[in-house]
């Protein structure tokens, strides 16, 4: 097994159904991950110990779902330098933009990358991450190009059916 580069984590395994759409691209590039449950609010100690070491452990950044009052990906940020980039998740009653405002509304000098919520946000993160280790490694940007002409031949090959 490669070492893993990239940590993803949920404050639950109720967000898998959204964060297997980030452990899905990482795969789909090549890039070596890890996945853990973690929560802030409800084991802080296990949050503190993977957080500070994450680095030790040759992970390269931290993608971070999480739903409602979404701390994780902040309180990730607080005790690592390694980017945490958050993925806000659907909640029940608000749609995400509870966890949304939770993750990008980060006080100034503790930054988290906010995507989008939901699965595109979640695999925008695994992109983004890629692209971040792409800077180092020329073998994966060549995939990550071919990642991006393969969805332009798609869009490119689209077509609406005419009506009548
Ligand atoms: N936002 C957080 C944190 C945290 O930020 O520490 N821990 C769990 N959660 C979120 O609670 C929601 C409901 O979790 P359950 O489905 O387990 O009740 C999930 O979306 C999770 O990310």
């Amino acid at each position: 097994m490669a070492q893993p580069l990239v940590g993803v984590v949920m404050g639950s395994n109720s967000d898998w159904e959204v964060m297997r759409h980030a452990a899905g691209q990482l795969r789909v590039l090549g890039v070596p991950f890890e996945l853990r449950v973690v929560s802030a609010h409800r084991t802080p100690d296990l949050l503190f110990q993977y957080a500070e070491t994450a680095a030790s452990r040759g992970l390269r950044c931290i993608i971070a779902g999480a739903g409602g009052a979404a701390h994780l990906p902040g309180m990730l940020a607080a005790k690592t330098l390694l980017p945490v980039l958050g993925v806000p998740i659907p909640s029940r009653y608000l749609k995400g933009m509870d966890s949304l405002l939770s993750i990008v509304q980060m006080p100034k000098g503790v930054p988290v990358a906010t995507f989008a919520i939901g699965e595109a946000g979640a695999a925008n993160a695994a992109l983004f991450a890629a692209a971040l280790l792409a800077a180092g490694d020329g073998e994966l940007a060549v995939r990550l190009q071919a990642f991006r002409a393969e969805q332009e031949a798609a869009v490119l090959a689209m077509s609406i059916p005419e009506e009548g």
